[in-house]
């Protein structure tokens, strides 16, 4: 959803002010109503809209969250949790049986199937392991990312975490597969040479046309799987994951956060913050 003709006639300033505001109320809504008093381990993932929800976690006081342990999805999200008082303990720590009672996180894009774009930060596959351990896994965003299909709003491409040394053939791939200009994401500005992940790796964006993640119900497209270049966005994020060298994919995909059980990419609730002050919620199931 971009910013509406009123909206544009705002300054740069006012614009962004905004857009701030609008990531601040949907944090703190998301907080208010899937953070509950009993829980013990919360996941925190990254970004910019992350920092409200630590904020609005923060603003609890200590008789609540100093019961809990705080999980980072990557370094910005320790530092957070860290400079906010909060206990930080690390996902490889919880038993593997053992599941967070719900992981908040931002996206770069929602559609209206909850499917998600995300790793706009290179944190993607600490995100897919945090929100994948929760029983509840909920996405706090500004207004700009709601779209009808992935591909639309966000035009950096899909991010995919690539070992350094399958990078070209993993490119290459792509490009066969019917990615528009696949690339490695530069560090630039402010580094030269390639980002490198928290997990030592690179990140490839690689654009899909918004149609070609159509999806079937909604282009009466049979099938889907690539053949005539249409892919659905599950289709997609299986061909991608299998390509050997990718690590993980920004596709969070599949079947919704509607179970309490953990193991959902989707997630059970999207919180949008709105130009009008106001805050959309998207919940699986279509509510
Ligand atoms: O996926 C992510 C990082 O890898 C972020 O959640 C995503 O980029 C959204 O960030 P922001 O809240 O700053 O818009």
């Amino acid at each position: 959803m971009a910013m509406s003709t009123s909206q544009s006639a705002l300054s740069v300033e006012e614009q962004a002010a905004l857009v701030e505001s609008s990531k601040k109320a949907a944090a703190f809504q998301a907080v208010k109503d899937y953070l509950e008093s009993t829980f013990q381990h919360v996941g925190i993932g990254s970004g910019s809209t992350v920092v409200y929800v630590v904020e609005a976690i923060a603003e609890l006081g200590a008789d609540i969250t100093s019961k809990m342990s705080f999980y980072p999805t990557g370094e910005q999200s320790r530092q957070l949790i860290l400079a906010a008082g909060l206990r930080l303990a690390y996902i490889q720590d919880l038993p593997p049986d053992a599941s967070l009672d719900v992981a908040f996180d931002g996206a770069d894009e929602v559609d209206e199937d909850l499917n998600l774009i995300k790793g706009g930060g290179a944190c993607l596959t600490q995100e897919k392991i945090v929100a994948t351990s929760a029983k509840k896994f909920v996405c706090v965003a500004d207004f700009r990312k709601i779209s009808p299909r992935l591909g639309t709003s966000w035009k950096k491409g899909i991010p995919i975490e690539v070992l350094p040394m399958a990078a070209d053939r993993v490119l290459a791939e792509l490009k066969a597969m019917g990615s528009l200009n696949p690339r490695v994401r530069s560090g630039l500005p402010g580094k030269a040479g390639p980002i490198v992940t928290d997990n030592g790796m690179l990140i490839i964006d690689a654009p899909f046309s918004p149609l070609l993640l159509s999806k079937d119900t909604e282009s009466g497209i049979e099938g889907g799987d690539g053949e005539d270049g249409i892919w659905t966005v599950d289709a997609l994020a299986q061909r991608l994951i299998n390509i050997v060298g990718v690590a993980e994919i920004g596709l969070f995909h599949g079947k919704n956060g509607l179970q309490v059980e953990r193991g959902a990419q989707k997630p059970v609730a999207a919180y949008f913050g709105l130009q009008d002050g106001g805050v959309r919620l998207m919940k699986a199931g279509g509510e």
